[in-house]
């Protein structure tokens, strides 16, 4: 008898040791594979065990932290006071790109110990679309865009001289682009470096999550532009009939915006249309306002882009703690339409629509 005991001992502690080694493993498997899971998911997982209610609940805490999944200079975290929606699930992009079957994100690795925005993730990989899209001749050489030798010295005093500053129309402001020999630091790429005001969002229990200034901004500085996925229209129609109804449904926020630059000549009209929806970064929960609100729309095209960016700039001095809004159109083709919400005095009573 006692020399089966040492035996017993020995298997209890194989056994004891494959458990901690099978645990580990288990626990490092939970915290790579959860954050790629949509919140239905993890709800799902959650309630299978403890350990895998205790990681959703992290992973909905770190997302609740950082809409922006770190791709911007700082975090821009969530805040509901009214209901019971920690954060909104979309698919992250930093900038407008175009969606292919091969290079369409279907998911995105969002609330892990890791930094996402350095994880393998096909968005953070394609690139802005100025990066992807540019214009060249049949010698390869671009057909578009300056040379901008000029601008390779730029400096505050002689940013004039850069021929990418001349604009073509009233509505479109021109930036130095991925056809220019300057880098990021020249002072015509002013879009192009991020968001670099602190944001949060908020829910509002009528309008949904609401994007709000967390710093005072001033009167003309950069906020954001609205990326996402770049459709074509006949892809935008079919979108929009499809979110239409979710909508009347209930429930359901989209977020595809079409925006229609007029060319120089008059005659013609080039249509954006960007879908934030599934794909998107924060200008997403911009919600309307039928004042004007205190955002400014400007399209800007980068020399050598082939579709412009739609930008947000402050149109007055924000304070901290505001909302920030503008006008979604003057078009109110639905008779039946969302219900506006804006509290503005100037309130239509209901969203603008327009047949897309
Ligand atoms: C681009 S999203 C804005 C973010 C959205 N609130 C959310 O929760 O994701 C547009 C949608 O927000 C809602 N929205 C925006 N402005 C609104 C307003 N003034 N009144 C009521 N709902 C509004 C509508 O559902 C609209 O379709």
């Amino acid at each position: 008898m006692s020399r089966q005991q040492p035996k017993k001992c020995c298997q209890e502690q194989q056994l004891e040791e494959q458990t901690q080694f099978l645990n580990h493993h288990f626990l490092q498997c939970a915290e790579l594979v959860l954050p790629w899971l949509t919140p239905q998911e993890l709800a799902a997982i959650s309630s299978t065990c403890k350990t895998f209610r205790q990681y959703s609940k992290s992973v909905t805490l770190r997302r609740s932290l950082d809409a922006s999944r770190s791709f911007e200079t700082f975090p821009v975290p969530f805040y509901n006071l009214v209901d019971q929606h920690p954060y909104a699930y979309f698919i992250y992009t930093p900038s407008q790109f175009i969606p292919s079957s091969s290079s369409s994100p279907q998911r995105q690795s969002w609330g892990s110990k890791l930094d996402p925005s350095l994880s393998n993730d096909p968005v953070a990989e394609m690139g802005p679309e100025g990066n992807k899209v540019s214009l060249v001749d049949e010698k390869g050489e671009n057909e578009y865009g300056c040379d901008c030798e000029r601008c390779e010295k730029v400096s505050d005093e002689n940013v004039f001289g850069c021929p990418c500053m001349d604009s073509e129309g009233l509505e479109i402001v021109n930036e130095c682009g991925p056809s220019c020999g300057c880098g990021l630091e020249c002072v015509n790429r002013l879009t192009q470096r991020g968001i670099l005001v602190k944001l949060k969002v908020l829910r509002d229990l009528r309008k949904g999550w609401g994007l709000y200034a967390a710093q005072s901004i001033q009167e003309g500085q950069f906020v954001c532009e609205y990326a996402g996925e770049l459709l074509t229209t006949k892809e935008a129609r079919k979108r929009q009939q499809i979110y239409d109804q979710l909508a009347s449904a209930g429930q359901f926020s989209s977020a595809l915006l079409v925006v229609r630059e007029h060319l120089p000549s008059g005659k013609a009209c080039l249509r954006v249309n960007i879908d934030a929806t599934r794909v998107g970064n924060v200008a997403r929960f911009i919600n309307h306002s039928c004042d004007g609100g205190n955002l400014s729309t400007v399209l800007v095209r980068s020399s050598g882009a082939l579709v412009p960016r739609l930008c947000f700039f402050a149109s007055k001095d924000i304070r901290e703690d505001e909302e920030l809004t503008f006008s979604y159109g003057e078009t109110r083709v639905r008779s039946n339409g969302l219900k506006c919400f804006c509290g503005s005095s100037c309130c239509f009573g209901t969203l603008p629509s327009e047949h897309t």
